[in-house]
């Protein structure tokens, strides 16, 4: 039988200004957890979000990670844990939902047309601000889900274990072996019989999507240096063996303009594509105009949807991200870096192997450094890794959630892979032994990592529905295994 969800919607409905309140303030918490600097105001978003579910009577934890691998002068930021309601109901499911609280780094200065910590809302119901849609926005989507039952006096339908946590823009550090110790007989996640992760974005605007399949991440740094400190272009311009010059030389042997991985050996590491999923591209609902909108531009590689759909989800990319070290600001300085550090990342898929793909890497960096017979030094080493995850939608987590999609936006869902990396996912699988859902709550135009970053309120308001009618049709779903 169907849950009755009307006055549960209705009461998320009445309170959606307190709700988009709610946003606002977790946006005001700068938690970049990229910058050093800003580890108290991580800290401060956990304990916001602590103290919010809290209030809610939930039973919430904040549990310390350590201290951060290669900055031992600072601590991780906890993993925030928790369980609604505070006794288990033996008569219900339990659903371990997991999210973050920390975000991408985000200054005026980037381009941003409104203040990046503050929520911004335009005439479309545009909500711009960090982390308003990665992650914050469905983090909270679970806990306005929790009040919404309590002001609407509907029983909660299952037995909620949270884990949110504050290092997932920067390789999920600390958090592996968290989950894998409290998911032992005993522990805090021990009772899980499905996860489900609210931390991706839909394909387009319009169609929502399930998720099954994310892309891994090897993120590198190589470093090069020579002169003892930053020199006058004008004085050694000419004389001295330039960092920057072979940095740049080398980074330019990674990927060639239409993004083919210039590594030998790596495209080897991946799975053949199947004929079975050959069809599966075709029958999503996504159009290049879809992928222009959200690229703002039509500087695509591919014209067509399915070579666009494989590059993002079944083929592995390399992309180049900056250069420490290297004079970034406005104006013209002349000077010449002494030490420069080039951060590129690899987005793996089935079946590389993080450690083949590093022995690959190094191996090429090193030859093609050599190469330019320089008498400058370089190291290259593995920043963080996650591996990529591919899972079957054919299971009462990926069914109950359709049913949700199907009630709150009157249609079926698209079954989707994704761009991005969320590492812990495949750890919460192994360590589970559970189904794991990505059930997303934004938009393909929300830019998340990008400037102006933005959720829209209809994508908020109708994710909160979506959230519990989730729950609701889980509780209702036959216990079979698949
Ligand atoms: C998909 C998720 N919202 C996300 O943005 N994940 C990050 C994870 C990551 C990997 N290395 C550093 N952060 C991403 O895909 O970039
Ligand atoms: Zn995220
Ligand atoms: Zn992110």
């Amino acid at each position: 039988m169907a849950p009755n969800l009307d006055s549960y919607f209705k009461t998320v409905d009445a309170n959606a200004e307190a709700f988009i309140d709610r946003l606002r303030k977790a946006v005001a918490i700068p938690s970049i957890s990229a910058e050093d600097e800003r580890r108290q105001d991580v800290v401060k978003m956990g304990m916001f979000l602590k103290s919010q579910l809290e209030a809610l009577g939930a039973h919430m934890e904040a549990r310390p990670l350590g201290k951060q691998p290669g900055k031992e002068h600072l601590e991780l930021p906890p993993a925030i844990i928790g369980r609604y309601p505070k006794e288990k109901d033996e008569s219900k499911r339990t659903i371990l939902v997991y999210g973050h609280y920390d975000v991408q780094p985000a200054a005026k200065v980037d381009g941003w047309r409104t203040e990046p910590f503050e929520l911004s809302i335009d005439d479309k119901g545009r909500m711009y601000g960090r982390g308003s849609t990665d992650d914050k926005g469905p983090v909270l989507g679970w806990v306005n889900a929790i009040e919404s039952h309590q002001k609407a006096g509907v029983d909660f339908p299952v037995n909620l274990l949270m884990c949110f946590e504050g290092m997932e823009e920067y390789g999920s550090e600390g958090l592996d072996d968290f989950i894998v110790a409290e998911c032992k007989p005993g522990k805090f996640f021990a009772d899980a019989d499905a996860v489900c992760i609210s931390d991706n974005y839909w394909l387009g605007t319009e169609k929502p999507c399930l998720t099954y399949g994310l892309r891994g991440c090897n993120y590198y740094s190589i470093e090069i240096s020579g002169p003892g400190q930053d020199l006058h272009s004008g004085v050694f311009g000419g004389t001295a063996a330039e960092p920057m010059t072979d940095l740049v030389r080398v980074m330019n042997t990674l990927v060639d303009k239409d993004g083919n991985i210039q590594i030998r050996g790596l495209s080897e590491l991946v799975a053949p594509v199947t004929k079975e999923e050959e069809s599966l591209y075709t029958n999503i609902a996504f159009t290049m105009d879809d992928f222009y909108e959200s690229l703002g531009s039509k500087s695509s590689i591919f014209e067509d949807k399915k070579k666009t759909l494989m590059g993002r989800w079944r083929y592995p990319s390399l992309s180049l991200h900056g250069i420490e070290g290297a004079f970034s600001g406005a104006g013209a300085k002349t000077v010449i870096p002494a030490k420069v550090t080039g951060k590129f990342s690899i987005r793996t898929v089935p079946d590389m192997e993080p450690h083949e793909v590093d022995t690959l890497v190094y191996k090429h960096v090193e030859q093609a450094f050599d190469s330019l017979g320089s008498k400058n030094k370089m190291r290259c080493w593995l920043q963080h890794s996650g591996k990529w995850w591919v899972a079957s939608p054919k299971h009462w987590n990926f069914t109950a959630a359709a049913k949700a999609v199907e009630k709150v936006w009157g249609v079926q869902p698209d079954l989707t892979r994704e761009g991005g990396s969320i590492p812990v996912t495949l750890t919460f699988e192994q360590a589970t032994g559970k189904n794991v859902l990505l059930l997303p709550m934004g938009s393909s135009t929300d830019a998340a990592h990008s400037i102006n970053e933005k959720l829209d309120r209809r994508n908020y308001i109708e994710g909160i529905k979506l959230l519990g009618a989730y729950l609701h049709y889980v509780a209702e779903e036959p216990m079979k295994e698949a």
